[in-house]
């Protein structure tokens, strides 16, 4: 059994604050800082790069530091983020001209590593991956901006890969990033989805405390993966 992890997007929470912001939301509950790097190229917004992970690291933050590449080019400032402090790092396929050789410049740098998918990106990027992927990570919203709403077409995606995965036998976090809230996680974790990104629904909230906790009490309704 593989416990559900919740991931907090930092892409919502107070930037003027962030490292009491982090710690905070780690208190509340949640396990892993996800960490959304764009760069009004690949994505059109901006946001923030190594030093601000060096940061959260020197201000001690020990928690995963699970980063989202939404840059292109994608290799060259992986070991960049490796050195600043990540533990995985996630791009997005299309954005790579050599997918086989930016999943290896992660893994040679010590991280995880993961293929992100958006809404309309086709699966077979994963055909000759499997084997060297810790993260599969399905966009339930366009990436570049926080607080929009969850593409429902998105649950058929994740039985896709949830099949895909068991099937391979390899140990594969399935991750669902965007739009996702309290009244809709359970039915994402039924669909096969094990790592939750929320970005607005958690750091929006007054009480984080309160939102993780509603959140695992959907989870647990839910058998884990
Ligand atoms: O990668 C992202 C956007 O590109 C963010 O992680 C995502 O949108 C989270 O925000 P929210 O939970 O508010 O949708
Ligand atoms: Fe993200």
């Amino acid at each position: 059994m593989r416990p559900f992890l919740i991931a907090p997007s930092i892409l919502s929470a107070d930037f003027a604050r962030l490292g009491s912001d982090v710690d905070a939301v780690l208190d509340a509950g949640a396990d892993v800082v996800h960490f959304d790097v764009m760069d009004n190229h690949y994505v059109p917004n901006l946001t923030v790069g190594p030093m601000i992970c060096q940061a959260l690291r020197d201000y001690g933050i020990t928690a995963d530091i699970d980063v989202h590449l939404m840059v292109k080019p994608v290799d060259r400032i992986i070991p960049d983020f490796a050195k600043a402090g990540a533990s995985i790092i996630t791009f997005h396929p299309e954005a790579s001209e050599h997918i086989d050789r930016s999943l290896q410049v992660i893994k040679e740098s010590g991280c995880k590593a993961g293929l992100v998918f958006n809404p309309a990106t086709p699966l077979h990027y994963l055909d000759h991956v499997m084997d060297k992927l810790d993260v599969i990570l399905l966009m339930s919203v366009n990436p570049g901006f926080g607080g929009q709403s969850f593409i429902p077409s998105t649950l058929d995606k994740l039985r896709q890969v949830r099949q895909r995965i068991d099937e391979s036998g390899f140990d594969i976090r399935l991750q669902v990033d965007g739009g996702v809230k309290v009244d809709n996680i359970a039915d994402i974790a039924k669909a096969g989805a094990d790592m939750f990104v929320a970005g607005s629904a958690i750091f929006n909230q007054p009480d984080y405390k309160a939102v993780i906790d509603d959140m695992r009490s959907e989870l647990a309704s839910v058998h884990e993966a």
